[in-house]
């Protein structure tokens, strides 16, 4: 079974070094040449507690890549980084599946849009993963990846296929008919922690602190779930800001990196919900206001 994955960061090696052990043709795409030369040099590590383990693996950088001829083409990139990833895809004319492995909203419609002919699945994933360096990750935090179908929850032979090999060769993985519940969940998760802890440069666990952070983030949830349904309870979102109370949130750790975030695919999402709902969002803009700010400050030095 041949796999692309398109994104040597965290999410992509991760993937890539599980698939590849369990017997799969895989492929990393990189964004640069330099990447994809050093990971066919020295080969993908990755590290669990103590142990590190080796996989050799095929790359090759986004612009000379041929995405054709996949079985299953992964796409874990950021979210801001995905029209071009998309546009090579569509004039590749490619018809397999491609599984979205991103946090936030948008995808897939916006894949649906460039790639009508291709069934689109979206990946939720609670595992934590670290990009140490170009050619090694760190499993962080065991979890769970969810892949289900964009359209009417028909699952393709290769992504069930793909789902079972990861998660025999140890990245717990299932396909489920619900995908749409799932990311709605995820999202009322990353809406409330991840802008929180970007604006005020703080680990996850300080959101359960039982004080003045804990109060915003209570009402930050409330206000996102009176928009989106579906959204995850308060509960749910305790029990993630406690399971990664010493992480860093990736939002927060962009913006300390000076980096793009995915504020747009996250708060930006719940307020178009909440403007279309004729819903009032004041800490939802709030939040997503203060992020945008901060990363246009940090990006211009
Ligand atoms: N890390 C985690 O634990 C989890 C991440 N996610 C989600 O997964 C998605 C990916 O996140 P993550 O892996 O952490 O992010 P990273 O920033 O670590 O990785 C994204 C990668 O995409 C690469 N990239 C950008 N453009 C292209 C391109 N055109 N072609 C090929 N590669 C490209 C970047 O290259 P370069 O480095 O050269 O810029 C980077 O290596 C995000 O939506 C994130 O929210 C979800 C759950 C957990
Ligand atoms: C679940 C959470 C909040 C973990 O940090 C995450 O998904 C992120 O940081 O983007």
């Amino acid at each position: 079974m041949k796999v692309h994955i398109i994104g040597g960061g965290a999410a992509g090696l991760l993937a890539a070094a599980y698939a590849q052990s369990a017997g799969m043709d895989v492929g990393i795409i990189t964004r640069t040449e330099k990447q994809a030369l050093m990971l066919q040099e020295e080969g993908l590590s990755v590290q669990h507690g103590q142990e590190v383990r080796k996989h050799h693996v095929r790359a090759e950088s986004f612009e000379t890549a041929s995405l054709a001829g996949a079985d299953i083409t992964i796409v874990a990139v950021k979210q801001f980084s995905l029209s071009p990833v998309l546009e090579k895809l569509s004039s590749m004319e490619a018809d397999g599946p491609v599984l979205f492995l991103m946090n936030g909203m948008g995808h897939l419609e916006k894949g649906a849009d460039a790639l009508p002919a291709s069934p689109l699945y979206s990946g939720v994933m609670t595992h934590g993963a670290f990009r140490v360096d170009p050619v090694t990750v760190r499993h962080t935090g065991q979890g769970i990846l969810k892949a289900g179908a964009a359209g009417d929850g028909y699952i393709d032979e290769a992504v069930y296929e793909l789902c079972t090999r990861l998660d025999s060769a140890g990245l717990r993985c299932e396909t489920t008919g619900s995908i749409a519940d799932m990311m709605a969940e995820k999202l009322t998760v990353n809406a409330v922690i991840n802008p929180l802890t970007a604006i005020y440069q703080v680990e996850n666990g300080a959101l359960c602190d039982g004080g003045f952070f804990e109060i915003n983030a209570r009402e930050l949830h409330a206000e996102v779930k009176s928009v989106l349904p579906n959204a995850a309870e308060w509960d749910q979102v305790e029990e993630v800001i406690r399971g990664t109370a010493e992480n860093y949130s990736s939002m927060c750790m962009d913006l300390r990196k000076g980096r793009p975030t995915e504020v747009d695919a996250i708060t930006g999402y719940v307020l178009n919900a909440a403007r279309q709902k004729g819903v009032k969002v004041p800490l939802t803009g709030f939040v997503h206001h203060s992020v945008k700010g901060l990363e246009r400050r940090l990006a211009e030095g």
